[in-house]
């Protein structure tokens, strides 16, 4: 019996002996529950990542950290002063632009205009001719009275002759006469100043950049006024586009006082001895009394300083009769000197030349046609009509620079 006892106790302790040593051979390594290392941190991008400090052993001394390199010197591109053409012969060179846009009020006249038989329906349809494009209802009737008379005379008339016949009266209403002078001269040590006034969009801020140029072209020296504080965008588009010609431009605040803007700009014109300041306006159209008293006071607090030469009219000839009945607004609160007609590339109604220098009795003296920024010309009545009218030889362009 006890020799069976003792043979069941050793092989309890071989099997225990067993179990154990299996264990410790296939017990998972490093003990617990596997732990996930921990997330790594995305790169940070090259620029961003500060460069290690380096250790440096310098032979038999002590190890030196250095500062890490300093950033490449970063390169301020300062723009580059542009130097625009000047102003003389733009309209010619722009003409194509122009006679895409009216030619269709061109073609149309003189193709009713070569018929042989001119009977009252005919002449209806020159008038509505006329009127579509924006010559307003007084100089349609004067140029299809005209017409009617010398055709009489002519009898029948050949295409030149009916296309020398309508440049002559077309001609004759754009005022081939009238002064379209922009007076920018310096008075002794006072500069010209042009205010521009306007609604807003119809391109009186790019038009004040513009004329910058045009004038600088001309080899004037210019100051411009942001006295537009209604919209701080805008004094930042004059800043551009004084930035492009080098033309400093003094500006304030958004909702500062615009007179005192005005006033500014001139004061700092004498300083310089600049040959012309063009101060920018807002022109709202809230009230007729609240524009009265805002292009007023500018032109007041001017003229404690210098003397307003032009009184510039920026409309948009996209804007046909409405734009007409702004233009009336802002002439009487204002005595305007010129019109500079915007956008008569986007339109096929160039007869507006003719219906406001009507309405207002003053003269279009410059065009805007395009959104380029040398797309501003001064205003020359015979490329006009013949950009109009087209040319004489089908497919010469003779007068494009
Ligand atoms: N096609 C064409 N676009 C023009 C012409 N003149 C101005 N524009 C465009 O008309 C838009 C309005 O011009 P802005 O100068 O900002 O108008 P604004 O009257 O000054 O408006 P505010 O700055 O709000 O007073 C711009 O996109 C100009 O590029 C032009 O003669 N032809």
């Amino acid at each position: 019996m006890s020799d069976y006892l003792g043979i069941i106790v050793i092989v309890a302790v071989v099997a225990v002996l067993a179990v154990g040593g299996l264990f410790l051979l296939f017990r998972p390594k490093g003990g617990g529950a596997p732990t996930l290392p921990p997330p790594e941190a995305p790169p940070a991008p090259e620029a961003e990542r500060p460069a290690p400090p380096k250790e440096v052993a310098e032979e038999g001394g002590p190890t030196t950290t250095l500062p890490p390199p300093a950033r490449p010197v970063e390169v301020v591109k300062v723009p580059e002063v542009e130097v625009p053409p000047p102003s003389a012969g733009r309209m010619v060179r722009l003409r194509a632009r122009l006679a895409r846009s009216q030619n269709a009020l061109g073609r149309g006249l003189l193709e009713l205009l070569s018929r042989d038989h001119l009977d009252d329906e005919v002449w209806d349809e020159i008038e509505e001719t006329l009127i579509t494009a924006d010559v307003g209802v007084g100089p349609t009737r004067a140029i299809v009275e005209e017409l009617r008379t010398r055709v009489k005379v002519l009898g029948s008339r050949t295409p030149e002759e009916a296309r020398a016949l309508l440049r002559e009266l077309l001609l004759a209403q754009v005022g081939p006469d009238m002064d379209r002078t922009l007076h920018v001269t310096p008075h002794g040590e006072r500069p010209a100043v042009v205010l521009v006034v306007g609604v807003n969009g119809t391109g009186k801020t790019t038009t004040t950049g513009k004329l910058a140029r045009a004038l600088i072209g001309d080899g004037k020296q210019v100051l411009l006024g942001a006295a537009d504080t209604f919209r701080a965008a805008a004094a930042d588009q004059l800043q551009t586009w004084g930035d492009r010609v080098g033309a400093e431009v003094v500006r304030k605040d958004e909702g500062a006082d615009p007179a005192s803007v005005a006033f500014d700009a001139v004061a700092r014109g004498i300083e310089k001895k600049v040959d012309v300041v063009i101060v920018d306006t807002a022109g709202r159209l809230h009230t007729k009394t609240g524009l009265m008293d805002e292009l007023g006071k500018v032109k007041r607090v001017i003229e404690k300083k210098a003397t307003v030469d032009e009184v510039l009219l920026v409309l948009d000839a996209t804007t046909g009769q409405n734009g007409m009945r702004q233009a009336q607004v802002f002439a009487e609160v204002v005595n305007i000197t010129g019109i500079a007609l915007t956008k008569l590339d986007g339109t096929a109604k160039g007869g507006i030349v003719i219906s406001v220098q009507r309405e207002l009795g003053v003269p279009v003296k410059l065009v805007g046609l395009g959104e380029g920024p040398d797309d501003l010309a001064p205003f020359d009545p015979e490329v006009f009509v013949d950009a109009i009218l087209g040319d004489e030889k089908p497919g010469g362009d003779q007068k494009s620079a």
